[in-house]
C-alpha cells in the first residue's frame, strides 16, 4: 500500500528491527527487509528509524546505486511533500517520471485513435444517411429503369 501526506508522528511508529522506516528527501521508506543487507550496518538505520534521516543519508555521500533503491522500498510521501517536489533530487524520480509520461503519451494516443475512429464511423453514417435520404427521396427513376423499348 502507498501513503500520501505520512505525518512525522506516524512514521515514528515504525522505529524497530521487524518495522523499520525513515524519511529521505521526503519518501517514506521500509527499510525493514533491507536491515541485514544494508552494507553500512543496521545499526546506523535502527539509530535513525522512524525519524527523517536525509542529512544522514547525504553525510554518508552515499553512491547513485543506493538512490535507486529508494523506489524498491518507498511506501509513502511524506506531509507537506508531494512526488513533484521530490523531482530531481534522485533516478527513481526520474525513472517514475519517465513512467508518467510514456503512461500520459500512451493514454493520448489511445485517445486521439478513439476520437478519430468515432469521428470517421460518425461521417461514414452521415454520408449513408444522407445517401439513403437522396435515394429514397428522389422519383426513383435513377435506379428504376423502365426500358421503353
Ligand atoms: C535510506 C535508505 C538507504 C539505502 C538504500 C542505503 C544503501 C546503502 C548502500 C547501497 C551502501 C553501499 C554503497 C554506498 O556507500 O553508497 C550503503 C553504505 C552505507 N550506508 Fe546506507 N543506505 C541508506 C540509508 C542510510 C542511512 C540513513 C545511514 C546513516 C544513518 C547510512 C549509512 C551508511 C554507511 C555508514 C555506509 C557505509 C559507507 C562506507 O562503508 O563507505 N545509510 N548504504
Amino acid at each position: 500500500m502507498f501513503f500520501s501526506g505520512q505525518t512525522r508522528s506516524q512514521v515514528a511508529q515504525h522505529k524497530s528491527t521487524k518495522d523499520c522506516w525513515l524519511v529521505v528527501y521526503g519518501r517514506v521508506l521500509n527499510l525493514t527487509k533491507f536491515l541485514e543487507e544494508h552494507p553500512g550496518g543496521e545499526e546506523v538505520l535502527l539509530e535513525v528509524a522512524g525519524k527523517d534521516a536525509s542529512k544522514e543519508f547525504d553525510t554518508i555521500g552515499h553512491n547513485e546505486g543506493a538512490k535507486k533503491m529508494f523506489a524498491k522500498f518507498q511506501v509513502g510521501v511524506l506531509q507537506g511533500h508531494s512526488i513533484q517536489d521530490l523531482g530531481g533530487k534522485d533516478d527513481a524520480t526520474n525513472e517514475s517520471k519517465k513512467e508518467m509520461s510514456a503512461f500520459v503519451i500512451k493514454d493520448d494516443s489511445s485517445s486521439t485513435f478513439k476520437s478519430l475512429f468515432l469521428t470517421s464511423s460518425f461521417l461514414s453514417w452521415l454520408l449513408l444517411s444522407i445517401l439513403v435520404t437522396i435515394v429514397t427521396r428522389s422519383d426513383r427513376n435513377v435506379f428504376l429503369f423502365s426500358p421503353k423499348c
